[in-house]
């Protein structure tokens, strides 16, 4: 049976000024794919992601969209001092502007209710979102992204500001959401060997796409060549792929 492409993306180049920041980028994504993308500081991951989500349109090239997309920003694109409760966050999903949140109706609490259930965080429907944690937080921005039923998700590095504990757990409900609910998810992250290990579709960028390949096909000379200016990367037969700093 043949695969249904959910994101088809052509030639793609963007530039701000003089800055080429993305320069002939091509590839498919399949529905069902769960894809890490991942590349050094100022490699172009956001903006390509920006382009994914239609913030960026004044790009050269073809990029075609088949289906809902949920998103997932950067941990700090959202002001937390600002007194709001969870479950306005994920209603926000609904609405895109907290001026409407106020005329919500009650199978929209219901469908909030359903979607922080799923997530396991109904206990933080009334919460402020000032106090949560990292990893609660993250969970609700989830749960925003998903409130609307997307087909593809998109994550803008989800372990940032997460511990240890709640980034695995965070990985774990996305293997769900892939497996069982047959999402596409595409997330940028910094963390290699997570990706390599959680995602089965892994693409290496550096301003032009190095790689898009399986995870467990992706070798060390693949690392190398996106990372190899400021890093030095240290395979071990038969370990988890690990990137360190020269400055570390
Ligand atoms: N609006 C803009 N104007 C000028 N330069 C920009 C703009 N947006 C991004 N850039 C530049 O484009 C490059 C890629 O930025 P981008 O944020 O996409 O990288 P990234 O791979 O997500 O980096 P990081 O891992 O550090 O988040 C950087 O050099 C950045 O300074």
């Amino acid at each position: 049976m043949k695969k249904e492409k959910v994101i088809s993306v052509n030639n793609l180049n963007y530039s701000v000024e003089d800055n080429e920041i993305l320069k002939f980028i091509t590839f498919d994504i399949y529905k069902k794919d769960f894809v890490g993308i991942i590349g050094p500081n100022g490699a172009g991951k956001s903006t390509l992601i920006k382009i994914l989500i239609g913030e960026i349109e004044n790009y050269q090239g073809k990029v075609e969209i088949n289906g809902k997309i949920g998103y997932v920003p950067q941990k700090d694109e959202f002001d937390r001092t600002f007194p709001i409760k969870a479950y306005e966050v994920v209603l926000m999903g609904m609405y895109k502007s907290v001026g409407l949140l106020k005329r919500y109706k009650k199978s929209d609490i219901e469908k909030v209710r359903e979607t922080m259930k799923k997530l396991n965080i109904e206990y933080l429907f009334d919460r402020n979102v000032g106090k949560l944690s990292g990893g609660e937080y993250q969970k609700v921005s989830l749960a925003r992204a998903l409130v609307s039923d997307p087909d593809i998700l998109i994550l803008d590095e989800p372990e940032a500001g997460v511990d240890k504990k709640g980034q695995n757990m965070i990985y774990d409900i996305l293997e769900r959401l892939n497996d069982e609910l047959g999402l596409t998810i595409i997330l940028v992250s910094h963390d290699i060997s997570m990706v390599v290990k959680k995602t089965n579709k892994v693409m290496c960028l550096n301003r032009t796409l190095h790689c898009h390949k399986n995870a467990i096909d992706v070798t060390a000379d693949d690392l190398k060549n996106i990372y190899a200016e400021e890093m030095e990367i240290l395979v071990h037969i038969n370990q988890p792929l690990k990137v360190v700093s020269k400055n570390d």
